[in-house]
């Protein structure tokens, strides 16, 4: 019996994710959560999936809910609640607004479902997570964003096309920030097994814009339908599978590292780990002197919000304390 619960079920990416994860086999139980007032659009969701169920021969208990207690017992849960931004808005300019989403549900999970791994796909992806860590008081290892896998998708693809191979015969990595300062791993990147600079078209390449493409994907996509949802959905889907299947596959995901890429740390970010069911594990990696320049600059931009976000989350909080002179347990961010 597995269980998984999607908090904002009822948003576009949510929705689409949460259709994805209940085709999965070993996924028995999915619960579509959602905020008060939103009970009927999230019952309109689950009688059309049941729809769906039938026609794919799957047996999966599905619930609608906004109520807490239907989190317990889950063993993945994805925060998807927050506000998406808007044609013109960079990530970053989300961050106070969903830091106070995420804040809220981080501590919801820790108290209804506190042997779960979360994953937080609400942005800017590297800073949620660093408030889920925070506000979950999860060990590190259960806590992660969707970081950089999105992104290294999009350049796995660019680069199939350029090179007409299957996709499946490309693997590459983008690591740091879900964002501008998001740093290629061209050295970690290979074609069918070659290492991609042993390739005499490698010069060629125009490795600059394929960057830029995947730098501007979401925007563009935002621009011209007005949300990002298949490709996060599947990348959502493709990460639970991992986990719960125990797959101990590598992915580049936003988690919390010590020292682990040439010794810098103490951040949420975009890094290859190791995923199982027990959570995610960054792997230690050496990455060459232009890559460490790219990702120190990632780190340094990524580190400055959240710790501006997550002062502010303190200070709201004692705000609070003192109007209510009391310690209410859910009004309390840390
Ligand atoms: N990390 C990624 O790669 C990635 C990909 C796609 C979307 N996202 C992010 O996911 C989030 C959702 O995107 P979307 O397109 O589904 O947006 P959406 O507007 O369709 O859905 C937003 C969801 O959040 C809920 N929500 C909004 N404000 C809330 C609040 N104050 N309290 C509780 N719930 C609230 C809504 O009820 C809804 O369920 C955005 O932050 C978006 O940027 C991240
Ligand atoms: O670009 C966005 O705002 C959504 C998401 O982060 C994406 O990359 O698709």
């Amino acid at each position: 019996m597995t269980k998984v619960c999607i908090i904002g079920a009822s948003g576009k990416v949510g929705q689409f994710a949460a259709y994805a994860i209940s085709k999965i086999p070993f996924v028995s139980r999915l619960v579509l959560f959602g905020r008060e007032g939103n009970e009927n659009f999230l019952e309109g969701i689950k009688l059309d999936f049941i729809d769906s169920f039938s026609a794919l021969g799957r047996d999966v208990k599905l619930s609608a809910s906004t109520n807490p207690g239907d989190i317990e017992g889950s063993d993945v849960v994805i925060i998807t609640s927050g506000i998406p931004r808007s044609p013109g808005q960079d990530r970053l300019d989300l961050a106070k607004q969903n830091a106070r989403v995420v804040a809220y549900y981080s501590r919801l999970i820790a108290e209804y479902a506190p042997n779960a791994i979360i994953m937080v796909v609400s942005n800017p992806v590297d800073v949620m997570t660093a408030v889920a860590l925070e506000c979950s008081g999860f060990a590190p290892s259960r806590v992660f964003g969707l970081g950089t896998h999105l992104d290294s998708m999009r350049l796995k693809s660019y680069i199939a096309n350029h090179f007409s191979v299957h996709v499946s015969e490309v693997h590459t990595r983008i690591i740091g920030e879900h964002g501008e300062t998001m740093v290629p791993l061209w050295s970690a990147t290979t074609i069918g097994g070659i290492q991609i600079q042993n390739l005499p078209e490698f010069s060629s390449l125009p490795k600059d814009d394929f960057v830029e493409c995947v730098k501007v994907a979401g925007s563009e996509i935002i621009n011209k339908c007005g949300a990002t949802i298949y490709g996060p959905g599947e990348a959502i889907a493709t990460i639970v599978r991992t986990i719960l299947g125990n797959e101990d596959r590598i992915l580049s995901v936003s988690a919390y590292i010590r020292s682990e890429v040439n010794d810098i740390g103490d951040v949420c970010i975009g890094v290859p780990v190791r995923i199982n069911r027990k959570g995610v594990f960054p792997v230690p990696i050496r990455i060459n002197e232009e890559e460490v320049l790219g990702f120190q600059r990632s780190v340094d931009r990524i580190r400055s919000i959240t710790s501006e976000v997550l002062s502010d989350l303190k200070s709201e909080s004692a705000e609070l304390d003192k109007k209510n002179n009391v310690v209410h347990k859910n009004d309390l961010l840390f």
